[in-house]
């Protein structure tokens, strides 16, 4: 089984880099650096960077960015890719440079998302100083956050990531925009880390690739003052402030310049899995999260 130890980056696209550059440093509260081949490194840690943006004609995502544990586990997910008849490219090296990767394997899931998967970050231990004053951002050995990934071949998404890729089932939301019409199924797995979700797979297309990217802050109040920052700068809303059921982050979602949203949140449950049952749960939030904003702003 492929040892994902969690989201190390992700890879958007954008036809303005200044965009993505006043977005990450004055709403995010992220720091940002040229990357190395071009491109924007967006910095939250003590990592050169956790979002690349690179310059192209879309408004799109890219790719996600798995860590495996090691050199022998990115040889183990080679041959585990290889027994399941998925193919991959090996990255060359200005590509593996840029993503700060000893190694990458470039892949596609049954539903065309792409993804890197690679072993041996990059580090030069520069502190990260937010521009805003974030105190910080909860990474480490949770990864980055999480993606929300669109999967309209649900079946054989859930079935690659569950058993090549090796990630776990945390729980089912079988989402009903009418109550008496059909389910669209959206599952939350795990990687190896405490992490409630690094990834969600939801069985519906969406145009610019990703349904949302979640970033992580340590408290309450740097979520409201980065829920401050999002109305000055006139940054579209797409769900109002609240607590998901599952995984009990207090978060709000707002449109980010690449079409997609990045949810912002804290308090996120960090899991023992030795010891979690996947379960269903039927309603997305305890309180809050009124994702008819995101309808109302655009109309
Ligand atoms: C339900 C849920 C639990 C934990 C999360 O981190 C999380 O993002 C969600 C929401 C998933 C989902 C979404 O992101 C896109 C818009 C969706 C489909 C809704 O309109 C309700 C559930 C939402
Ligand atoms: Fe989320």
């Amino acid at each position: 089984m492929i040892d994902i130890r969690g989201l190390a980056y992700f890879v958007t696209e954008i036809d303005q880099l200044d965009e993505w550059r006043r977005y990450a440093e004055d709403v995010l509260g992220m720091m940002t650096a040229p990357a190395p081949g071009g491109g924007l490194y967006v910095k939250m840690d003590e990592r050169p960077f956790r979002i690349l943006v690179v310059e192209g004609a879309q408004r799109r995502y890219v790719a996600s960015g798995w860590e495996v544990a090691g050199e022998a586990a990115f040889k183990d997910a080679l041959v585990a890719l290889g027994n399941a008849g998925v193919g991959y490219e090996l990255a060359a090296p200005e590509l593996c440079r840029q993503r700060g990767m000893q190694a990458i394997a470039l892949l596609t899931d049954p539903s065309g998302n792409r993804h890197e998967l690679g072993w041996g970050h990059l580090s030069d231990c520069q502190p990260f100083v937010s521009p805003q004053g974030v105190p910080r951002f909860l990474t480490g050995g949770m990864g980055m956050g999480h993606t929300v990934l669109p999967s309209p071949n649900f079946d054989a998404s859930a079935a690659f990531f569950r058993d090549v890729l090796g990630f776990g089932l945390s729980d089912i939301f079988n989402f009903r925009p009418d109550p008496d019409g059909p389910a669209i199924r959206i599952h939350f797995l795990h990687c190896n880390n405490a992490r409630h979700h690094s990834l969600a797979i939801a069985e519906y297309p969406v145009p610019s690739g990703c349904v949302h990217v979640m970033v992580e802050v340590d408290s309450m109040t740097e979520v409201g003052r980065a829920h401050d920052r999002m109305t000055a700068r006139q940054v579209p809303i797409s769900a109002t402030l609240g607590q998901h059921l599952n995984d009990r982050m207090t978060s709000f979602y707002m449109k980010t310049p690449s079409g997609f949203d990045l949810e912002f949140g804290c308090g996120g449950l960090q899991v023992d899995w030795a010891g979690h049952s996947p379960f269903e749960f039927t309603r997305v939030s305890i309180w809050g999260h009124d994702f008819s904003a995101g309808q109302r702003q655009q109309a």
